[in-house]
């Protein structure tokens, strides 16, 4: 369910409206011939775009995946062997930011709100945060399950470098903003790492 209460009716529908889009699109993705080179792919673009990103002993946010989601733990345990410190997102209630919990290789996860898994290690702020997303533009701005999180999450973390992760199939011409959106500087894709226009706001 999307939360009204902070952007205008017409943007926070049209959001609504992207996300059964995507969701459709991404049940097609599932099963489709080319899912898994284009899962490799973008496990290769995001070590080498995060290898450029962090300094070393660095700590890089990344996600464990929802169903449907990039399978990312390549990438974390590729980093994790370059000495960088790997976090993973606690789902906090709606209206709060994320807590980000310190990873390990073979670390017990723990089943968290919506579906979401964390492990259980202490809190880490983190150096560069990889953001998922349901959908979004060459501007940077993105979409993501409506819990507005991420918002939240970057606006605390100022100093923090923010880039997005997904397929291609997930782009669009132009995603519906509302006024806590914020454009991403990059989006890494299994095609190209896109450094994104901006919309006069980017971090
Ligand atoms: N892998 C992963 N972890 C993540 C995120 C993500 O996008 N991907 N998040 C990104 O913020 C946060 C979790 N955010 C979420 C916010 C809302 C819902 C949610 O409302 N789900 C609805 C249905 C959503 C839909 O399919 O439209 C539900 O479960 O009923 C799920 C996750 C933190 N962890
Ligand atoms: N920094 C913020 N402060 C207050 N409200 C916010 C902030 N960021 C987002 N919101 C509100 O949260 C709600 C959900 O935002 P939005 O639809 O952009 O989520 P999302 O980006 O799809 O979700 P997520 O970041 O969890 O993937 C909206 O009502 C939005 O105005």
């Amino acid at each position: 369910m999307t939360s009204i209460a902070n952007e205008s009716w017409s943007t926070a529908h049209a959001k609504q409206a992207l996300r059964g889009v995507m969701a459709s699109r991404r049940a097609a993705f599932a099963t489709a011939p080319g899912r898994e080179m284009a899962e490799k792919s973008l496990q290769h673009r995001m070590v080498r775009a995060l290898r450029a990103m962090a300094g070393a002993g660095e700590a890089i946010a990344l996600v464990w995946p929802l169903p449907g989601e990039s399978e990312l733990q390549p990438v974390m345990h590729a980093l994790h062997a370059d000495g960088l410190c790997i976090a993973l997102p606690e789902t906090t209630p709606k209206g709060h930011k994320l807590a980000f919990r310190l990873w390990q290789p073979g670390c017990a996860m723990q089943a968290g709100r919506y579906g979401t898994s964390h492990p259980e290690g202490p809190i880490v702020q983190p150096d560069v945060v990889c953001v998922p997303l349901l959908a979004f533009d060459r501007r940077g701005m993105r979409l993501g399950y409506g819990g507005g999180y991420y918002d939240r999450t970057l606006a605390s973390l100022p100093a923090a470098r923010a880039v997005g992760f997904g397929f291609s199939f997930q782009e669009v011409a132009c995603i519906p903003t509302g006024r806590y959106d914020v454009a991403l500087p990059a989006i890494v894709t299994e095609r190209e790492w896109i450094r994104c226009r901006g919309d006069g706001r980017t971090r």
